[in-house]
C-alpha cells in the first residue's frame, strides 16, 4: 500500500538524518519544508521532498494537503492513561477551596482511584482505558507511555500493566509500559512505609519483570509519599531486572529527587514545577530528557516547569499530558503545547520539538518515532487549513487537526 501526501502547505520536523533530540538554542530550530510531499510506502515514510522535484507520479492514495500543515504525531511520554472512573467530585471539593493535599489525606486522591480500580473488573477497565486511547490517536498522539500505579496491590498493578499490554496489542500502537507501583502508600501500610517498600521491591517488581509487563519503574519521589531513600531502594533494586527508573520529582518540592535519577541513569525526570539550581546542574552533562506536563499545573494551579531556565542551561525538554483522574483529566497534547507556549514561554517551535522529538526520546522511541526522516513510522497528522503552524498553539482549545495517521494509514 502507498499514500502520497501533496502540496502540504508546511511540513514540520523534517530531519534527513535521524536525531535522537534536540537540545538549549537548538530546541528554537524547527526544520520545514514548504510546498513538499510526503511518500508513504505502508507504514513507513519512504520519501519526502519539494513539490518542484517530485518524481513520484502515482500511489494507492493521494492526500492532497494544500493549505495544510504536516508534522509527526505527538509523543506523550507520561500518562496514567489506564484508570477506574473518575474523580470529578475532589475536583469540585477543589474549586470549594481544599487542597490537593489535603484531599489525600482524607484518603482521597490516589487511594480513591486505586480503590476505584481494584472493585473495576479487567475488561472493564481495559474498555474505559480503550476509549481514552482512541480519543487521544484522534487528537494526534502517536506514541504513549502508560503507568501503573493505581493499584497499589500486586494483583491489581498486575491488572493494570496487563491492560495496557492488551491495548498496546489491540491498537498495533506504540505504547511504552512503567511499573510505578511506589505511587502512595495504601492505607493499610500507614506507618509501614518500610513494609509497602518490601512488598513493591520484593514481589511486585519481580512478578512485572517476570511477565514482561514493564520496561521503566516509577515512583512519586515527593514529600508525604516516597523519600529519597525509598527512591534509591527502588531504583537499585530495579537494575538487577534493567528496568529503567523514568521518576516523579519535584512536582511540590525540590529535594534532590533530581540528582537521585541522574545518578541511576533516568531516561527521564517527570514534573520539575519546583526546580533549583542543583536541579540543573544535574541534568548538565546527563542523559536524562527533563519532562514538563503543562497540563497538570494549569489544573492544580501550581507553578509551571521553568522550561526556559532548562533549555538557557543548555538543557533539552520534552512536553507531556500526565494523562490521569487526579491532577491532570485531559490527554490533549494540543492543548499542552498551545500551554507551554503561553504559560511557560516556550517559542512554537520550541513547543512542538519538545512534543515530538524529545517526546520520543523520553520514551526511547526516537529512532522509529517523533520526525519527518525516511524510514520511521508514518505516523503524522494533517491540520485543518491553517495559515501557517503558530496557529496551532495560539488557537488554544481549538481542534486544528484534520487526519490522523498510524502506521500509514488514516484513522
Ligand atoms: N503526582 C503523582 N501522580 C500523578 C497524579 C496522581 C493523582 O492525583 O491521581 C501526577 O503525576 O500528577
Ligand atoms: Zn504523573
Amino acid at each position: 500500500m502507498t499514500t502520497l501526501l501533496i502540496n502540504i502547505k508546511e511540513l514540520l520536523q523534517v530531519r534527513e538524518t535521524s536525531i535522537s533530540k534536540v537540545s538549549g538554542a537548538d530546541m528554537k530550530k524547527l526544520p520545514v519544508l514548504e510546498n513538499a510531499y510526503l511518500y508513504i510506502i505502508d507504514d513507513v515514510i519512504s520519501s519526502v521532498g519539494l513539490m518542484v522535484d517530485i518524481e513520484i507520479a502515482s500511489a494507492d492514495k493521494i492526500i492532497d494537503c494544500t493549505n495544510k500543515v504536516v508534522l509527526p504525531t505527538w509523543c506523550d511520554s507520561h500518562t496514567h492513561l489506564v484508570y477506574a472512573g473518575n474523580r470529578a467530585q475532589e475536583f469540585v471539593d477543589r474549586i470549594n477551596g481544599l487542597s490537593y493535599e489535603e484531599i489525600a489525606n482524607r484518603g482521597g486522591g490516589i487511594l480513591n482511584s486505586a480503590k476505584k480500580l481494584q472493585e473495576t473488573s479487567e475488561d472493564e477497565l481495559f474498555a474505559q482505558s480503550a476509549k481514552r486511547l482512541e480519543e487521544v490517536i484522534q487528537l494526534g498522539t502517536g506514541a504513549i507511555e502508560i503507568k501503573s500505579g493505581y493499584g497499589l496491590t500486586t494483583e491489581a498493578e498486575l491488572k493494570m500493566l496487563r491492560v495496557a499490554k492488551r491495548l498496546k496489542e489491540t491498537y498495533n500502537f506504540p505504547i511504552k509500559t512503567t511499573f510505578l507501583g511506589a505511587h502512595a502508600i495504601p492505607a493499610n501500610y500507614k506507618g509501614n512505609q518500610d513494609g509497602y517498600m518490601d512488598l513493591v521491591i520484593n514481589e511486585m517488581l519481580p512478578k512485572v519483570a517476570e511477565q514482561n509487563l514493564a520496561e521503566y519503574v516509577d515512583i512519586f519521589c515527593e514529600k508525604g509519599y516516597f523519600t529519597l531513600e525509598d527512591t534509591e531502594r527502588l531504583l537499585k533494586a530495579a537494575q538487577q531486572y534493567n528496568l529503567i527508573p523514568k521518576i516523579h520529582v519535584n512536582q511540590f518540592n525540590a529535594f534532590g529527587g533530581v540528582a537521585l535519577g541522574v545518578k541511576y541513569n533516568a531516561l527521564s525526570v517527570d514534573h520539575l514545577e519546583e526546580l533549583n539550581d542543583d536541579d540543573i546542574s544535574a541534568l548538565q552533562n546527563s542523559e536524562t530528557m527533563p519532562v514538563a506536563l503543562p497540563s497538570c499545573s494549569y489544573f492544580l494551579s501550581i507553578p509551571y516547569t521553568p522550561a526556559r531556565k532548562l533549555m538557557d542551561a543548555g538543557l533539552p525538554v520534552a512536553l507531556a499530558t500526565d494523562y490521569n483522574p487526579g491532577s491532570t483529566p485531559s490527554g490533549n497534547m494540543n492543548f499542552v503545547v498551545s500551554t507551554a507556549c503561553i504559560k511557560m514561554k516556550m517559542t512554537p517551535e520550541e513547543a512542538i520539538n519538545a512534543a515530538t522529538i524529545n517526546g520520543a526520546y523520553a520514551m526511547g522511541l526516537s529512532e522509529t518515532h517523533g520526525s519527518i526522516t525516511v524510514g520511521k513510522a508514518a505516523n503524522l497528522i494533517i491540520t485543518k487549513e491553517i495559515e501557517s503552524y503558530n496557529v496551532l498553539p495560539y488557537a488554544f482549545g481549538n481542534n486544528n487537526i484534520e487526519q490522523v495517521l498510524i502506521n500509514g494509514k488514516v484513522i
